[in-house]
């Protein structure tokens, strides 16, 4: 039966984070990964930037929860959790719109928080909720390893897998038991800091990617800073198996004049990310999800 909506190559449903990997990889494909805040600047409008992601060509979404101390993230991103916050987005009404519109997807979601999120809603009716509502990934980069591994385990019960991240000052050893531990994929951070657009990407990151890829066949993806489309061949060129970009989504996205052209802006840059990657097909009309 074909299915109403774009299918990004992975299949419907959904397949898991590992499985979208596995499939690019056969196709000699590298995975677009753009980042955007539940909420920002409206959760209508998040749920529409999924479909319009969908249609770019998107191979896995992270999806940020905003939280009102996002001491990891910069500017954009501050200010995409500062705006969700204010106009009501919460967890429970991010979880009832994710219910509806992931069905309606080709890539699966990873959510991004951090740790104290969870906590407050305790850590199995967290996982829980998320599995309910179709979430296949969880990026959670402030907790600790031994809180990691807490996590893994009420994870695993309700079919989310942990990704986890390594940093260029990460010292060696320890890379390696983050790269063994994480699942779904490796997510390489580009460049010691906060989030948000950088002019250049840091050239370290090519020798960083040989020495993971030295030590796992897991996926690796790069982020951090990443922002144009020369940015993503680079990262391409030098072996990752995806790009994940943030705060030029969230930019676009969440500062414009209106929702609508906000959503024009998305698309327009997702796809020109699209095309500088080795890339797959696109459907014929991608507006049509916006009609
Ligand atoms: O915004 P950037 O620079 O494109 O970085 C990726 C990113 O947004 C996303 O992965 C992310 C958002 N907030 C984070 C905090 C820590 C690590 C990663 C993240």
């Amino acid at each position: 039966m074909e299915p109403s909506f774009p299918v990004n190559g992975t299949g419907f449903p959904a397949s898991s984070i590992s499985e979208t990997f596995t499939n690019l990889r056969k196709q000699g494909k590298v995975a677009l990964i753009p980042f955007v805040t539940a909420g920002d600047p409206d959760l209508s409008t998040t749920a529409e930037a999924l479909k319009v992601l969908d249609s770019c060509g998107s191979d896995i979404v992270e999806l940020g929860l905003p939280c009102s101390d996002p001491f990891l993230d910069g500017p954009v991103i501050q200010g995409a959790c500062t705006r969700a916050l204010a106009n009501g987005t919460n967890f429970e009404s991010i979880i009832s719109m994710l219910k509806e519109v992931i069905p309606q997807l080709s890539y699966p979601i990873a959510l991004f928080t951090y740790y104290k999120s969870i906590l407050e809603h305790g850590i199995s009716k967290f996982m829980a909720a998320l599995n309910d509502a179709g979430v296949r990934g969880l990026l959670v980069p402030d907790a600790l390893p031994h809180e990691t591994e807490a996590l893994k385990e009420e994870a695993a019960k309700n079919k989310i897998e942990i990704v986890l991240l390594t940093t260029p000052i990460t010292p060696k050893e320890e890379m390696k038991s983050i790269v063994e531990s994480a699942e779904g994929f490796v997510y390489l951070v580009s460049s010691v800091g906060v989030t948000g657009a950088r002019t250049s990407i840091n050239p370290d990151v090519q020798l960083l990617l040989q020495e993971i890829k030295e030590v796992t066949s897991k996926p690796v993806a790069v982020g951090f800073g990443i922002s144009t489309a020369e940015h993503v061949k680079q990262i391409a060129e030098w072996g990752a198996d995806g790009v994940i970009v943030g705060s030029a989504m969230v930019k676009r996205l969440g500062e414009s004049k209106s929702p609508e052209e906000g959503l024009k802006e998305l698309e327009t840059f997702a796809r020109s990310l699209k095309v500088a990657l080795p890339s797959k097909q696109l459907p014929k009309d991608p507006l049509l999800v916006l009609a």
